[in-house]
């Protein structure tokens, strides 16, 4: 049975204890002490007196457990700063995970908690009711897992939260969990399993950045899709993702960073680095828009090596990796091509001698002709239905149509790289029933909104709409064919 429970009105009094906002922290709490009409007057535990109106006071449960509750619904009063306090109580002692009924609040620990994610703890939860153990992100996974054994029903599990909530993570131990559950032993060979794991690095690779809020942002959507048979064991997966951020290749703003791969390149051994002839992250147009090259604690040298071995677990192959690293480097050489203007009006010529080896360069890497990638980024050509009209670019132009190709090229690269790594997966045509996990780039607000950033945020909202809809709007739907007394919430 699922119960509501909502913050009944309760009487504010004079001597009631009562949260009431605060600009510095959120809120505080403290003690009535007069009221006056819709004022009420507030001593509050740090020492400064508040007089606010009826409406914002709320009822603090003076009785409410030292450690908090496991769950959000044993909370007396259900309000806003109730449910702050409880989450706050349970931080402080390192318990990150608190259930509301049946989902489950994670608050980013910021540090490893090495022993939350160990074997031992997986055995634990294997198995075991929602509720039994503490709250932990292992256990929706294992009512997923048990749901879809037990009466064959595909489950897909949404993480969602804000950028730097640690969503990205969350989905790594769902999907550690259910290779747990569903992975085979003594199969010869990497198993779907494992591959599907190590994909994480080499999407996180090229799909991630520094941001102000997370040094490895997702600026991708991800849905992965595990397959299993009938027994409960993986038998495929499938990796989608939506909408990669494509302006950050050719902009960024300090103290951000482009996707991780440019950098890790111009760390890798010396012999690689003379082949795609890089020099250091400074010299490229694509990267010096900001100061910011180095992550804390991050070895770029040894990441490089890392992804490449991922690259080999998942199925790509050393000459693969070669195009892919030779794509990424023309997209460096291609940043640092400028223009000048030209004798006829309108048009636009490579500036100097080293725009020029930029240009031969990036032609080379991308093994195509220098000739027509000049003309292609100097000229337009429009089709129309009665003539094919080339008409020359002023140099702001021709920087448009350079900037276009790099983002195109990169999308391209990047959902390459997801077919790649699916088909070296493999699917499962005959699986019985899957388990997805979807974990999409969360809301931001700057001071100023790209398209992106609309589109990113408009697919929070549209999420978000999907949770109140399962949520409040089907239980308020069940309690009204019960019949039960319930004064309904209206959204907009
Ligand atoms: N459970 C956890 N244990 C330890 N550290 C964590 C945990 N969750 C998150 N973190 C830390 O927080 C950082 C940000 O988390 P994560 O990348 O998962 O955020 P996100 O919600 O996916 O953000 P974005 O929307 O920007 O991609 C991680 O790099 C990691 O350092």
């Amino acid at each position: 049975m699922r119960t509501f429970v909502i913050a009944s009105q309760v009487n504010i009094i004079v001597g009631s204890h009562v949260w009431v906002e605060d600009p510095g922290l959120a809120w505080i709490d403290g003690q009535v002490t007069r009221i006056d009409g819709q004022d009420v007057h507030v001593q509050t535990t740090n020492g400064k007196k508040v007089v606010t109106n009826i409406s914002k006071v709320f009822p603090k449960d003076t009785e409410a457990p030292p450690g908090g509750v496991d769950d959000m619904t044993k909370l007396s009063y259900l309000h806003e700063p109730g449910v702050l306090q409880n989450l706050a109580t349970r931080y402080e002692l390192n318990e990150i995970y608190t259930y509301t009924g049946n989902i489950l609040i994670a608050i980013n620990p910021f540090q490893k908690i090495p022993h939350l994610y160990d074997t031992h703890m997986m055995e634990q939860y294997k198995g075991a009711a929602l509720g039994e153990l503490s709250p932990h992100v292992f256990a929706i996974a294992d009512v997923a897992y048990r749901a879809m054994v037990n009466e064959g029903k595909s489950n897909s599990i949404l993480v969602s939260g804000e950028s730097g909530a640690g969503k990205t993570e969350t989905t790594k131990m769902l999907m550690r969990y259910l290779a747990h559950l569903g992975g085979r032993s003594g199969v010869e060979g990497r198993t779907v399993e494992q591959q599907v794991l190590e994909s994480n690095p080499v999407l996180e690779a090229f799909g991630n950045a520094k941001t102000v809020r997370n040094n490895n942002s997702s600026r991708f959507g991800k849905f992965v899709e595990i397959q299993f048979d009938k027994s409960g064991r993986i038998s495929g997966a499938a990796v989608r993702t939506y909408l990669l951020e494509r302006s950050r290749v050719c902009q960024i703003s300090d103290p951000e960073r482009n996707y991780h791969c440019f950098y890790l390149l111009c760390a890798a051994p010396a012999e690689e680095r003379e082949k795609y002839k890089l020099g250091s992250p400074e010299s490229f147009h694509y990267l010096n828009q900001s100061k910011c090259y180095k992550l804390d604690g991050v070895s770029e040298a040894e990441e490089y090596l890392a992804t490449r071995r991922a690259m080999d677990i998942v199925g790509i192959s050393e000459e693969e990796q070669d195009a892919i690293f030779r794509v990424v480097a023309a997209i460096l050489h291609l940043g640092n091509i400028e223009f000048a203007k030209g004798k006829e009006i309108d048009s636009s010529v490579i500036k100097d001698e080293k725009s020029r080896f930029h240009l031969n360069t990036t032609a080379e890497l991308l093994k195509c002709d220098p000739k027509s990638l000049e003309d292609a980024l100097i000229k337009r050509v429009m089709v129309t239905p009665e003539e094919v009209i080339t008409r020359t670019l002023d140099p702001e132009a021709a920087l448009g149509s350079r900037d276009a190709l790099a983002k195109t090229i990169y999308s391209r690269l990047f959902d390459w790289i997801v077919d790649k790594i699916n088909i070296s997966i493999g699917q499962d045509p005959n699986s019985k029933a899957i388990i997805g996990v979807l974990d999409i780039y969360g809301f931001e607000s700057f001071k100023q909104n790209s398209f992106e950033q609309f589109c990113i945020n408009f697919t929070n909202e549209k999420l978000q709409q999907h949770f109140n809809q399962h949520v409040f709007k089907m239980e308020q739907e069940d309690y009204e064919k019960e019949q039960i007394n319930w004064s309904y919430i209206e959204f907009c």
